[in-house]
């Protein structure tokens, strides 16, 4: 009988590379391990909750902000019922943070009340101010992650961040602009709607005073409405049978809880876990900087393990003052520039400059699946075309792949083990991660991986957790199961940031994007809402470092308030509305880069994907449109940024229509 080799050749076809071979085995063992994942979950996104929303008081109350000090906030000056603001920004994170200190360097913050930032949080930091469990640090570098380091003179102490630094530097951040005293904390806007008489916003606010006092409810009238809503925001947990009925504590690695397990932010000796035996259901970004720490003081830990994570090595080091001084913050402009130089490596971004951040971030390739690249130009939406493209994707991500996998076997001794935590997916469909002490962890004798088999756990009772019929009794349970897909709602701005917003009559944004699917102009303003801007990466450019994402869409926002504004001139007003045929070109740009982002639709569940929800096979042509549209900048962040820039050096604000009034 012919080998299939023989048989292909004397058909005439191409002999198949040994890359050939390896990329069809690679994908058959993908589409194993993703099908058995979505089998095992055919309630796909629904089989979460978020904390907030759950029906288990216990559950419910895992979310609450353990990190407030109410007294501190119920002593500061009330801000009163019918306030009237020029500019409200919604979210206390960095991007809410870049946003208004852009409008403040812009000029446009004239008076003391002219703006007012809004956040749940009871204080600034986003992401930073909640998550604090111990080993957090930011994967990104952060010299090109904490923003404004030229600005506020600082010299962050490692290459990368621990968790607590990062949040000193967002209060560095609101000192240097006096953002403290423009700022509504623990709070949540409700509603927002657009007055047509008026030209403004009002937004209903609901403000917490603290366990002892009376929530207030205000509304505040604003002329531009700036959400800064963030990414991953909404803690939930798996609706595993019995869960609440756990005796011992438990906590979500979101509102990590050191009362019980003992040390804090800044010291991650967690020895009140001695002598017990703990579970972490996850074993996501979150849960490989955690477990570590855990391992190290637990009795006996058992780490849940559904989906493992692909780790590549940190290298992490002290800041050196004197390359800090020479080589990194050596002149004026250093940080966009770096961020810049970051994002062009990992893209293919066409560049004379070193890599300079150097790390193993910008080596993994293959994330330009997710990210868009201009390497192979725009892809076009015929099959063959796709097909070629995902082909070379997949290709870039063999050694990505086995350099995990190579990590893995040189590290974890035990090979039953480390079978088991070698991920097989494409490395653009979960975060990688970086870590050198998580795979050494395993090693450990009092560690031990209970893997699902990607089925997850099953159930969990007064004593522990099950899984496969096996009860493992535990005396503390920590979720580390993320937080809501960014596709919550079909992306839609305001589903993600909470509030029912209501531009022109009183139309719905979330009605609007359901009907439309994604309707933006660059991402961050639709027609109907006049003067509401968002920080979505929905038919935008994005890159891997959120802070440089962010401040590219920043600083379109604040170009185009800018030029409105001027328009308007000293002592009026202006009202700058996407148009109709803005978005529709838009969406149309959109549609022409949708095809590059093919790769993405075999992935394994995870939050990038909803769950599996997102990469199914559209219904009909009319679907099919709406998915198109829902697309990004396929040539990635670098010519994105360039093409923003020429739109606001033209000043024209093509598919804008700026109406002026007086103020
Ligand atoms: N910039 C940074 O340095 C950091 C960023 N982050 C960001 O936050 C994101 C979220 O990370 P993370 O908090 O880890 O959340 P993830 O969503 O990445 O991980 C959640 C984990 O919970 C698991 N899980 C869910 N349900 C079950 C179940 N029923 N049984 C067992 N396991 C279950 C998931 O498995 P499965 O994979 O199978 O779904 C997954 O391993 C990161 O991807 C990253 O973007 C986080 C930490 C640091």
């Amino acid at each position: 009988m012919a080998s299939a080799t023989e048989a292909s050749a004397g058909a005439g076809a191409s002999i198949p590379s040994e890359e050939d071979l390896k990329l069809h085995t690679l994908q058959q063992k993908y589409t194993e391990e993703a099908t058995k994942r979505l089998q095992a979950r055919p309630e796909l996104d629904d089989q979460y909750v978020a904390l907030k929303d759950s029906e288990e008081s216990r559950v419910q109350a895992l979310n609450d902000d353990i990190w407030v000090d109410h007294a501190a906030l119920n002593a500061r000056p009330l801000i009163p019922d019918g306030s009237r603001c020029k500019f409200v920004v919604l979210g206390a994170g960095f991007g809410g943070q870049m946003l208004a200190v852009e409008l403040i360097k812009a000029g446009l913050v004239k008076g003391p009340s002219d703006l007012l930032i809004i956040d749940g949080a009871g204080g600034f930091g986003g992401t930073w101010w909640w998550n604090r469990y111990p080993g957090l640090h930011c994967d990104v570098e952060s010299y090109i992650y904490m923003p404004y380091l030229e600005e506020t003179g600082y010299m962050p102490k490692f290459k990368y961040a621990p968790g607590h630094e990062i949040l000193e530097h967002a209060q560095r951040v609101a000192s240097h602009w006096n953002l403290n005293e423009k700022a509504l904390f623990r709070s949540t806007i409700t509603a927002a709607s657009w007055d047509d008489d008026k030209n403004l916003w009002t937004l209903n606010v609901v403000e917490s005073r603290g366990p002892s006092e009376e929530k207030r409810q205000l509304k505040i009238q604003t002329e531009y409405f700036l959400s800064a809503f963030g990414i991953l925001h909404t803690p939930q947990v798996p609706k595993v049978p019995g869960l609440a009925s756990f005796a011992g504590p438990m906590f979500h690695t979101a509102r990590w809880d050191y009362s019980i397990s003992g040390g804090s932010p800044e010291n991650p000796q967690v020895t009140g876990l001695e002598g017990k035996r703990v579970g972490i259901l996850g074993t996501g970004a979150t849960a490989v900087q955690s477990i570590p720490h855990i391992a190290k003081f637990a009795k006996e830990l058992y780490v849940f393990q559904r989906t493992p994570s692909a780790v590549y090595e940190r290298g992490q080091r002290p800041t050196d003052p004197e390359e800090w001084k020479t080589k990194i913050a050596y002149k004026k402009g250093w940080q966009l520039e770096r961020m810049a130089n970051y994002s062009a490596h990992m893209i293919g971004h066409p560049t004379d400059q070193p890599d300079m951040v150097d790390d193993e971030s910008t080596k993994l390739i293959a994330i330009r699946a997710q990210l868009g690249t201009p390497v192979w130009g725009i892809v076009q939406p015929t099959p063959e075309a796709i097909t070629e493209h995902v082909t070379r994707l997949l290709k870039l991500n063999i050694p990505c792949g086995e350099k995990a996998q190579a990590r893995v076997d040189a590290i974890v001794k035990d090979p039953e083990t480390a079978a088991k935590l070698k991920a097989w997916y494409p490395l653009w469909c979960k975060r990688p991660t970086y870590n050198d002490e998580y795979l050494q962890t395993f090693n450990q004798p009092n560690v031990h991986l209970v893997d699902t088999d990607g089925k997850g756990v099953d159930a969990a009772n007064e004593r522990g957790v099950i899984v496969a019929g096996k009860e493992y009794p535990l005396d503390i349970i920590i979720l580390g199961t993320g937080f809501r897909t960014p596709l919550e709602g079909n992306g839609c701005p305001a589903v993600k940031m909470g509030v029912d917003v209501r531009g022109r009559g009183g139309r719905s944004f979330r009605e609007k994007w359901d009907a439309q699917g994604a309707t933006t102009l660059h991402g961050v303003a639709t027609s109907g809402f006049p003067n509401l801007f968002f920080l979505n990466a929905i038919q935008n450019g994005s890159g891997f470092n959120w802070v440089f994402s962010a401040a590219t869409w920043i600083r379109n926002i604040v170009g185009t308030i800018s030029t409105a504004e001027k328009r308007a001139g000293e002592g009026g007003r202006a009202v700058a509305e996407v148009t109709v045929p803005g978005e529709e070109e838009w969406a149309g740009v959109m549609m022409y880069h949708a095809a590059a982002l093919a790769a993405q639709s075999g992935c394994t569940p995870g939050y990038t994907n909803a769950s599996g929800s997102f990469g199914k096979p559209p219904k009909d042509q009319a679907e099919m449109m709406k998915m198109a549209r829902f697309s990004i900048w396929s040539q990635g962040l670098n010519s994105y940024c360039q093409m923003l820039e020429d739109y606001q050096a033209d000043g024209s604000l093509k598919g804008y229509e700026v109406t002026t009034l007086a103020g």
